[in-house]
C-alpha cells in the first residue's frame, strides 16, 4: 500500500525481507516440536562457541578445585613433616597463585563466550519475532493488546537469554562441580566422605521444600511484572486520550495498584530467597562443624592426616555452592520455558491473510487502470456475525465514489476488505478484473493507496516518510510529489527541511501538515486506487482547504473512494454510495438522491440541521 496500514502497528505485509526463520516455519510444518526444541535450533549456528564454554569451565573447575589440594600436600608433605624445607612449599604457593589465575581467565573467557552466544541468540529470536508480527493480520491485532506485545518482545525474549546464559550454564557448570568435589573427596579419604553423604538427604529435603514455594512466588511476582509493563505501555502510547479524557487520576490509581502488588509479590519473592540461601548457608556451616568434629578426632587419633582435615573442609563448604546455584535456577528454567512456550506460539501464530504467490500471473499484467468490483460480498470480524451482508458494487476507472452512511454502517469495513486487510467470508472483492486475494501484497500495496484521518508517519526524516524508505525514489522525486501537493513551502520553512527528523507517529507537525505528507506519498508512488477515510474530517476549515485543493489535485485520474461523515466532501462526487446496517441501500449522484427522498436526502437534511423538514433542497 502506498499509505499506510491500520494502527496501532503499521502493517509491513509486503515489505522486502530476508527468508523466514528456521524454527518458526518448522511449526508451520505441524510437527510435534516442543517450544525448546524448537527454539533450540536457535543455538545450533553456536555450537563452536558452547564447545568452548564446556572446555573454559572444566579449565576453571579444575584450576578452582585443585588449590585446597596443593595446601593439604604443602600441609602434609612438607610442614607437618618437619623437614624445613621451604622451597617446595614456595613452588607450591607459586603454583597455587598460578591456578587462581588461570581460574580466573578461563572463567572470564567462559562467561564471555557464553554471553556472546546467549545475546546472539536472542538477538536473531527478537529480529525474527518482529519480522514475524509485522507480517501478522490486522486481526491478529485486534485480539492483542500492543502492551501484552511489548513484554512478549522484551521481557520473554530477556527470559529466553537468560534460559541460554545462566540456565545451561548453571546445569553443567555447577552439575561438573559438584561431580569433581565428589571425586576429589572420595580420593582423599572415603570415610569421611561417606559420613558427608549422609547429608544429602538433608540438602534435598530443604530443596524439594522450598522449591515450589520458591516457583510460586516466582511465577507470581513475574506475572504482575507482565501485567505493570503491559498497562504503562498501553498507556504511554494513549497518553494523549488520556489527557483528553481527563483519566489521569483514574490510570495512577490502577497504575498504583499494579505497582504496589508487583511491590509486595517481588518483595515475598526476595524473602524466599533470602531465607532459602541463609538455610543452605546454616546447613554448610553444620556439615563444616560436623566434618571438623569427626576429622578433627581422627587427626588426633593419627587416622588423618591434618592437610587431608584442611582439604575437606574447603571441599565441604564449596560443596553447597553449586547445589544452591542449580535449585535458584530451577526458577528461571520455569520462566524460561513459560516464556518460549509463549514466543513459539506467537511464531506458530499464522497471518489469516495467505499472500498470493509472487509469482508473475498473466492475469497480473492487466492490473492498473483501477476497476473496482465488489460481488455478493460478506463478511464480519467473527464469521458468525457478518457487518457486510450482499454488497455488490462496479466502480470504473478513474470515478469518484463516495461512501456514506451512520457509525457502525460498514464504510471502513469496506474498503478494508479492498486494502485486504480482511478477507471476504463470501463473495469476491476484484481490481481489474483480478481477485485481491490473488495479487500479492506488495503488489497490491502499490495499487491500492490509503489516507486516513491520522496518516501514520514513521521515526525517521520527512523524505524517508515521503518515499518510506525506498531508495529508488529519488530525492528530486519526492520533492517533485511535495510541491505538487503544496507541501513544499511548509517542509522547507522547517529547521531541517527535508531532513526534519520526526519522533513517532510524526508529532512535531500540525495534522493538516502529515496529511499532505500522506498525500506526497500517494503521488510518489502512483496508486491507480485511492482511498481517502475521513481524510479531512479531523482539520480546522482554512487548513481542510488547503488539503482539499491537495486532494483533488491527488486524485485526478485516479479510481478515488472517499469515506466522508461531512456531505459537503462528496457532494461533488461521480456516484455515492448510501450504506446502512452492512449493506447499500442507495446509490446515484448527488441530485439524484436527493430527488429520491430516501436515506441519503435524510442524512442530507440533517448535515443542514434540518431533520424534519419534508421539502427537497435543489440538487
Ligand atoms: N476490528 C473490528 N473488530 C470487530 N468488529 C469491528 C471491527 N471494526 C469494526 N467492527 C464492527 O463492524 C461494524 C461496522 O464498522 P465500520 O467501522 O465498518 O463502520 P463505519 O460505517 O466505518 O463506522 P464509522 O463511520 O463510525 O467509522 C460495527 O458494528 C463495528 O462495531
Amino acid at each position: 500500500m502506498a499509505e499506510t496500514a491500520p494502527e496501532p502497528a503499521p502493517d509491513q505485509r509486503g515489505k522486502k525481507g530476508p527468508e523466514p526463520p528456521p524454527a518458526p516455519s518448522s511449526a508451520a510444518d505441524g510437527s510435534e516440536r516442543t517450544a525448546l526444541r524448537g527454539l533450540m535450533t536457535y543455538a545450533k549456528p553456536y555450537r563452536k562457541t558452547f564447545a568452548g564454554v564446556v572446555a573454559c569451565t572444566v579449565f576453571a573447575i579444575s584450576a578452582d578445585l585443585l588449590q585446597p589440594y596443593l595446601v593439604k600436600i604443602a600441609i602434609d608433605d612438607h610442614l607437618m613433616s618437619g623437614g624445613g624445607e621451604l622451597g617446595p612449599v614456595l613452588l607450591l604457593a607459586g603454583l597455587y597463585l598460578a591456578l587462581s589465575l588461570l581460574a580466573l581467565a578461563f572463567s572470564y573467557w567462559q562467561s564471555l563466550l557464553v554471553q556472546r552466544a546467549g545475546q546472539g541468540i536472542v538477538s536473531k529470536l527478537r529480529k525474527d519475532l518482529f519480522r514475524h508480527l509485522s507480517r501478522l493480520s490486522p486481526s491478529f491485532y485486534d485480539r492483542m493488546s500492543s502492551g501484552s506485545l511489548v513484554t512478549h518482545m522484551s521481557g520473554d525474549t530477556e527470559t529466553v537469554s537468560q534460559f541460554f546464559t545462566q540456565v545451561c550454564l548453571s546445569l553443567f557448570r555447577d552439575g561438573l562441580t559438584l561431580v569433581f568435589i565428589l571425586f576429589l573427596m572420595f580420593q582423599l579419604d572415603p570415610v569421611l566422605a561417606g559420613y558427608s553423604l549422609l547429608l544429602l538427604p538433608l540438602i534435598a529435603l530443604i530443596a524439594a521444600g522450598f522449591r515450589s514455594y520458591m516457583r510460586r512466588t516466582y511465577q507470581q511476582s513475574r506475572s504482575r511484572l507482565s501485567r505493570l509493563i503491559a498497562f504503562t505501555a498501553e498507556n504511554l502510547s494513549g497518553m494523549n486520550l488520556v489527557q483528553a479524557f481527563r483519566q489521569e487520576r483514574e490510570q495512577q490509581r490502577q497504575f498504583e495498584e499494579r505497582n504496589g502488588s508487583y511491590y509486595e509479590a517481588n518483595l515475598r519473592e526476595i524473602r524466599t530467597n533470602v531465607l532459602f540461601n541463609r538455610s543452605f548457608d546454616l546447613l554448610g556451616n553444620l556439615s563444616v562443624a560436623f566434618v571438623t568434629w569427626l576429622g578433627g578426632r581422627a587427626v588426633y587419633g593419627e587416622g588423618l592426616e591434618f592437610g587431608v582435615l584442611y582439604a575437606f573442609i574447603t571441599y565441604i563448604r564449596q560443596f553447597f555452592q553449586p547445589i544452591n546455584s542449580i535449585t535458584q535456577q530451577w526458577n528461571t528454567l520455569q520462566a524460561a520455558s513459560v516464556s518460549m512456550d509463549r514466543i513459539w506460539k506467537l511464531f506458530q501464530t499464522r497471518s489469516a491473510l495467505p499472500d498470493a504467490a509472487p509469482a508473475a500471473a498473466p492475469e497480473l499484467d492487466g492490473i492498473g487502470s483501477g476497476a473496482v468490483r465488489f460481488r455478493d460480498v460478506e463478511f464480519g470480524y467473527d464469521p458468525a456475525e457478518p457487518v457486510l451482508r450482499g454488497i455488490s458494487l462496479d466502480i470504473a476507472p478513474g470515478e469518484t465514489i463516495g461512501i456514506v452512511g451512520t457509525t457502525g454502517a460498514g464504510k471502513s469495513s469496506l474498503i478494508s476488505l479492498l486494502c485486504r486487510f480482511y478477507d471476504v467470508q463470501r463473495g469476491s472483492v476484484s481490481i481489474d478484473g483480478v481477485d485481491v486475494r490473488h495479487i500479492p501484497l506488495a503488489r497490491l500495496q502499490r495499487v491500492v493507496g490509503l489516507v486516513q484521518q491520522e496518516p501514520y508517519l514513521f521515526s525517521g526524516s520527512i523524505l524517508d516518510n515521503v518515499r518510506l524508505f525506498d531508495p529508488s525514489i529519488s530525492e528530486e522525486e519526492a520533492r517533485e510529489a511535495c510541491r505538487f501537493v503544496g507541501a513544499d513551502r511548509l517542509i522547507r520553512r522547517l529547521p531541517d527541511g527535508y531532513g526534519t527528523m520526526l519522533s513517532e507517529k510524526g508529532s512535531g507537525l500540525s495534522a493538516g501538515e502529515r496529511q499532505l505528507i500522506s498525500f506526497a506519498r500517494i503521488v510518489v508512488f502512483r496508486p491507480s486506487i485511492l482511498i481517502l477515510d475521513e481524510a479531512t474530517a479531523s482539520l480546522d476549515s482554512s487548513t481542510e482547504q488547503m488539503v482539499q485543493q491537495a486532494l483533488a489535485a491527488v486524485s485526478e485520474g485516479r479510481t478515488t473512494l472517499v469515506i466522508a461523515h461531512r456531505l459537503s466532501t462528496i457532494m461533488n462526487a461521480d456516484r455515492i454510495v448510501v450504506m446502512r446496517g452492512g449493506s447499500i441501500v442507495e446509490s446515484g449522484t448527488h441530485g439524484e438522491l436527493l430527488g429520491k427522498g430516501g436515506p441519503y436526502a435524510r442524512l442530507y437534511r440533517h448535515s443542514q440541521g434540518r431533520p424534519d423538514s419534508g421539502s427537497q433542497p435543489a440538487g
